[in-house]
């Protein structure tokens, strides 16, 4: 952009979409408080304008904060428009006036980065918790922990067996990260841990909880299998139902029920899919723990970040890095778990260290999986290696199919066949939710030709010409997929839930599993925002698990379209992946990485006091 920046201009770029109506209000409503306290010149102006919607562009784009040396390349601004650190500070004075006597500042500049104020004290707050709760050397444990430990992990290998360490970790610091991709057993780690955690103190309190709805029904179930599986002391402590954060905390539109003056009831929360929760949500929870409250998260760190502001699951992982820990606290692990840690000590840690461990061996995908290896290569940005997976037809599982190729439409008709089977033979409710959940088409974008719209006006036409559904031009019809959009506490349906339009009882019914693994049906008319779900963006897949996945993505390469993004959509799929997709994306693809600005990082690893 050459010529000076003002409201008026903003409001063009709002216009044509070019930034959102709400990062040109926040634009005007600056320069508005602003001239309340004062003239400044217009150069300053300017910078306040410009600041502004920077801030509100980036929020938008899940960035808790803008870096200055990451300007929005959208907003095109040439260097010399752009505003100066001096300029910055002094847009530290514009204030939101609450009232006559409140005022407080709309943004923090911190060095290079402007927050708006709410995020800046959102951060500061998980800061906070962060550094009362990771403990340097770990909580004192009893004598018999580590007898009980040894007996859940048994016959120490040669190698560090990383899951007996994760579970020694969770058993002695009051907040513990274990990430791990699909298949690396932090399911299986967190039950036995829990056994132990009972072992030491039967009436332990204990919560399990993830992001949303889907995800928190599929821990619900991952537990179960695990308990099943494992014959664990104790196990009737471990609760057989998961929460979703909201209903966790109490979420009501008057606020939430427990926060920093009314903490919630349990001595032990399980927070699964922690990849998925954002700052503002992060904030809360952490708030919301009585000082004994131990916490747990379980997460890939390499999946897509939370749809709304920030990343902290990556951001703790970060300054976690590699398995490195101090000398003392893995002395406390080795005589826990009878392993020499001596191997990865490290003289510089940062104060998450003590408190993340990385599970790496998937358990589901081998060798000889393709998935896995397809997962592996994409993870590290190599594109030969994953091109070289999706061509080797040893790997039958990861496949990639031509782009101006029909195969795709054969592979829906396929994939979704047996599930249309089931609603042309009216069988039971549960068969026909288990049964969409053995195929799922994930795209990347919401618009356009391979958009999450357009392609469901595709597969519900490809359905209906090989046969399989009927009257798919009505808005209802059987077998009409939908997925839920947004949280409705009064009618129970959450952000990602899947229902199945049927014939229930002579009436049209759309029928949902409940939390508790029952089921709803309700009449479509009383759904909160919904949409159709044969294809879902990657974005709402997160959560959620299918035997088989089908990729699409578009020829032409957007910024949405990042490693992250394929990496997620790949470990979405238990037996098959196929992708759709150009080379030149599919290589920008790889090669691109979501960036999320963010203190929390910095923050943590430059807080090595306690260490
Ligand atoms: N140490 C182990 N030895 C053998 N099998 C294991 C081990 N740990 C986990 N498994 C098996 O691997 C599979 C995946 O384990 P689990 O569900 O705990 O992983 P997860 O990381 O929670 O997976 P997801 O990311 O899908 O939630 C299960 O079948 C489990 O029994």
């Amino acid at each position: 952009m050459s010529c000076p920046v003002s409201t008026d201009y903003l409001k063009l770029w709002s216009e044509s979409d070019l930034i959102r109506a709400i990062d040109y209000q926040l634009a005007r409503q600056a320069v508005e408080w602003e001239s309340r306290y004062g003239t400044t010149s217009p150069q300053d102006q300017q910078a306040l304008i410009l600041t502004a919607c920077a801030v509100s562009y980036v929020l938008g784009r899940g960035q808790v904060c803008l870096e200055l040396s990451a300007w929005p390349k959208a907003l095109a601004v040439s260097p010399e428009h752009l505003p100066t650190t001096d300029q910055l500070t002094r847009c530290q004075t514009v204030s939101i006036a609450t009232s006559e006597a409140d005022t407080s500042a709309l943004f923090v500049v911190q060095g290079e980065r402007v927050y708006l104020n709410r995020y800046f004290r959102y951060e500061q707050s998980v800061l906070e918790q962060i550094r009362q709760r990771v403990s340097p050397e770990g909580m004192p444990a009893s004598k018999a922990l580590a007898t009980t430990l040894r007996k859940l992990f048994p016959a120490p290998e040669a190698d560090i067996d990383w899951q007996a360490i994760a579970a020694a970790t969770a058993c002695v610091q009051p907040l513990c990260v274990i990430t791990g991709g699909p298949g690396t057993g932090k399911t299986t780690t967190v039950t036995r841990l829990l056994s132990a955690l009972l072992s030491e103190n039967p009436d332990l309190r204990v919560a399990l909880a993830a992001p949303t709805g889907k995800a928190a029904a599929r821990m619900t179930e991952s537990i179960r299998q695990a308990r099943e599986r494992g014959g664990l002391p104790h196990a009737d402590g471990i609760p057989s139902v998961s929460f979703t954060l909201h209903r966790l905390l109490g979420w009501s539109p008057r606020g939430f029920r427990y926060h920093h003056e009314r903490y919630l009831p349990y001595d032990c929360i399980v927070v699964d899919e922690a990849s998925m929760i954002d700052l503002p949500m992060m904030a809360h929870l952490l708030s919301a723990l009585a000082p004994k409250t131990r916490l747990i998260f379980l997460g890939d760190r390499d999946q897509l970040a939370s749809v709304e502001a920030g990343s902290v699951l990556a951001d703790l992982c970060d300054a976690g890095t590699e398995h490195g820990i101090t000398d003392a606290f893995a002395a406390r692990l080795g005589a826990l778990t009878g392993y020499d840690m001596s191997a990865v000590i490290e003289a510089e840690c940062s104060i998450m260290q003590n408190a993340m461990v990385q599970l790496r061996k998937s358990h589901r995908f081998g060798e000889h999986s393709g998935i896995g290896a397809l997962a592996r290569a994409v993870n590290q940005g190599a594109v030969q290696q994953a091109d070289q997976v999706l061509e080797d037809p040893a790997f039958a599982d990861a496949v990639r199919l031509a782009v101006d190729s029909e195969e795709w439409q054969a592979h829906v008709v396929e994939g979704y066949r047996q599930y249309c089977r089931l609603i042309e033979d009216g069988a039971s409710p549960e068969w026909i939710l288990d049964a969409f959940d053995q195929f799922q088409v994930l795209v990347a974008l919401r618009s356009g030709p391979v958009g999450v719209e357009e392609t469901n006006r595709r597969i519900e036409r490809l359905l209906n010409r090989a046969g399989l559904l009927s009257d798919t031009s009505q808005l209802w019809y059987p077998g009409r997929a939908i997925m839920i959009t947004r949280n409705d506490y009064d009618v129970g349906l959450y952000n990602g839930d899947i229902g199945i339009m049927l014939r229930h009882e002579g009436q049209e019914r759309v029928v949902f599993r409940d939390a508790e693994g029952g089921l709803r049906f309700l009449s479509p008319g009383r759904l909160p925002n919904h949409e159709t779900a044969f294809a879902m963006t990657v974005h709402k897949s997160q959560g959620s698990e299918f035997s088989a996945v089908m990729l699409l993505l578009p020829e032409k390469w957007q910024q949405v379209i990042t490693r992250e993004l394929v990496y997620t959509a790949i470990t979405r799929a238990k037996k098959q992946f196929w992708c759709q997709v150009g080379n030149a994306c599919w290589q920008q693809a790889l090669n691109s990485r979501t960036e999320r600005a963010s203190g929390l990082r910095d923050a943590l690893w430059s807080n090595n006091d306690a260490l």
